[in-house]
């Protein structure tokens, strides 16, 4: 263990400190796709019961009209924020008719591109730039792709912890540059041990076939009518799915938050010759934001984020340069399909002991050799993971994954013991233990669990998606919520609309100026 990591941790376990640990934030967002009772994609408009996908907070939508994204609060405590997620759930299916969630990330069985519909978020200039948008994303990586769902889980350590460390480490800068600082430090260290994660959460080692649209691959016929890889973890976060070679070279440097903002910032603002030639519009018609290799910000797909809460109308980028890192986004998270929500408390738990080691370990700058081997490593276990003898690159030389992924876990429990010791209980170190024993046997893995129960009732990848989805419809449906909580949603279902109606009625300024000065505003901004 590093001596930095071992002089932290003596900081934070001193009683003054300790309650610190409890205070750090999680907040969810759980996209699923909305499926009629054949598992089939819903061609229905987003339920209206369910608010104003422009302005409700807790429900939205993703790159699709029939794409949900339920979005929870950001709480101290994980099982707080997985009550709330899981009362969003309960509320949604109170509106959905027959219609169900689809249980994994990759997606049902597909209508033609044409007919996927794009998320519509009515004529106020920011809905309009929503949806051109997402037309722009059509057009750049396929609307197949964009149908891919996902868990983001948002984390972040209380302000008060940085000037801790910042005094004890004799750091010379402010508290929000030390703050930004860390937080960077995280994702650099998350970029290096994230081919973990995907091994012990990656549950999407199959898809449909016809999700490829018959592109070729080098995938495995499992059926008829399922693609999958024999020891794959995650073929969401593989270059099939939502990864895109558009962006490979875009890995922006983690070294230092203003050489990150200025990597997205050239990435926002220069053209990219096959855009070029589509042009914004064709007939007269908007297709895409800008002709530029990232439209906006969002369209970088890293599996990991540094966010910092937005102002209303302000930019990503422009949040970040003008308040430095607040908490970090991680993205490359799969649909558990076997867990009602996708995500559960002891998965939490881990993901928190996991992000406080990537945090308070060392982490030295990325080189080449450690970029490199990061990327190869991410995708050899997303696409090879359990499978036995597998060797990563650590530092350029050969390493055993298992061995290296033992290693890891050996040193997070220190992390998990000290979370422990903050909240006065050992659910860490338990949820710590359940990673090891799936490193000691990959059939504990819920990709390996997903084959397994595909295999068990000789079922395709959508006919096992739908009986999970069916049966987490039953879970949802069998406590509806309380009256009261019923009540709660129904009204920001309807201050939503009518916070909509109130944008559109007062909109002023048209769409293309709206546009231009959207895109300007990256301009404006110096480090
Ligand atoms: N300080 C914080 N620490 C941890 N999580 C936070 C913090 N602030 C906000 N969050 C969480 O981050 C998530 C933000 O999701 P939201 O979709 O609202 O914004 P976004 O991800 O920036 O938007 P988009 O999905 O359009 O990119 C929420 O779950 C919220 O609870
Ligand atoms: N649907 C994507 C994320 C979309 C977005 O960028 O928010 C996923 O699978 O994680
Ligand atoms: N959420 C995805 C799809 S719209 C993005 O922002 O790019």
């Amino acid at each position: 263990m590093s001596e930095l990591l071992n002089r932290r941790l003596a900081l934070l376990g001193e009683r003054a400190n300790l309650s610190l640990l409890e205070q750090c934030l999680h907040g969810i967002e759980r996209e699923c796709l909305r499926v009629t009772s054949e598992g089939r994609l819903a061609q229905t408009p987003h339920p209206e019961a369910l608010g104003s996908a422009l302005t409700n907070e807790k429900i939205t939508t993703d790159y699709s009209e029939s794409l949900l994204e339920f979005i929870t609060p950001a709480l101290p405590d994980p099982a707080d924020t997985l009550a709330s997620l899981d009362k969003i759930h309960r509320f949604a299916y109170s509106k959905l008719g027959n219609e169900y969630l689809w249980s994994p990330s990759m997606p049902c069985p597909l209508p033609a591109e044409e007919d996927i519909p794009i998320a519509y978020y009515g004529t106020s200039n920011i809905g309009q730039l929503k949806y051109v948008y997402r037309k722009g994303l059509a057009l750049r990586y396929g609307k197949t792709m964009q149908c891919i769902a996902g868990i983001h889980y948002n984390f972040s350590l209380p302000e008060k912890l940085w000037p801790l460390l910042k005094e004890a480490e004799g750091f010379v800068g402010t508290d929000r540059d030390f703050q930004s600082v860390s937080y960077i430090a995280l994702i650099r260290n998350f970029r290096r041990y994230s081919w973990l994660l995907m091994y012990l959460f990656g549950a999407s080692p199959a898809l449909d076939a016809g999700f490829l649209r018959g592109r070729s691959h080098q995938l495995e016929q499992l059926d008829p009518d399922t693609l999958y890889l024999p020891y794959a973890t995650s073929l969401r976060m593989s270059d099939l799915g939502y990864q895109s070679n558009a962006q490979a070279g875009l890995t922006p440097c983690y070294n230092d938050l203003a050489s990150y903002t200025d990597s997205l910032r050239k990435a926002v603002a220069t053209p990219y010759a096959p855009y070029v030639e589509v042009g914004t519009h064709q007939d007269g018609e908007w297709v895409q934001l800008n002709t530029n290799i990232l439209q906006i910000e969002n369209e970088y797909y890293s599996n990991i984020r540094p966010k910092r809460v937005t102002y209303t109308g302000e930019r990503p980028i422009q949040a970040l340069v003008a308040r430095g890192i607040q908490y970090v986004e991680v993205r490359c998270l799969d649909i558990n399909p076997f867990l009602p929500m996708g995500i559960d408390l002891t998965e939490s738990r881990f993901l928190d002991a996991f992000l406080l080691y990537c945090a308070l370990n060392d982490s030295p700058l990325l080189t080449n050799t450690s970029c490199s081997n990061a990327t190869s490593n991410f995708l050899s276990v997303v696409k090879e993971g359990r499978r036995p003898g597998l060797q990563l690159q650590r530092d350029g030389q050969p390493v055993d994954m298992k061995s290296w992924a033992a290693e890891l876990l050996e040193q997070i429990a220190p992390l998990a013991a000290l979370l422990d010791q903050s909240h006065g209980f050992d659910a860490h170190s338990t949820a710590l233990d359940a990673q090891l024993a799936k490193v000691k046997d990959s059939s504990l893995t819920p990709s390996a669990q997903v084959l397994a129960a595909m295999a068990e009732h000789k079922e395709s990848f959508a006919q096992f998606s739908l009986r999970q989805s069916q049966a987490h419809a039953e879970f949802f449906r069998s406590e509806p919520l309380a009256a009261d909580e019923q009540a709660k949603f129904e009204e920001l279902a309807r201050t939503s609309l009518a916070a909509q109606a109130e944008l559109e009625q007062n909109e002023v300024g048209d769409f293309d100026v709206f546009v231009g000065s959207y895109q300007a505003s990256i301009l404006a901004i110096s480090n």
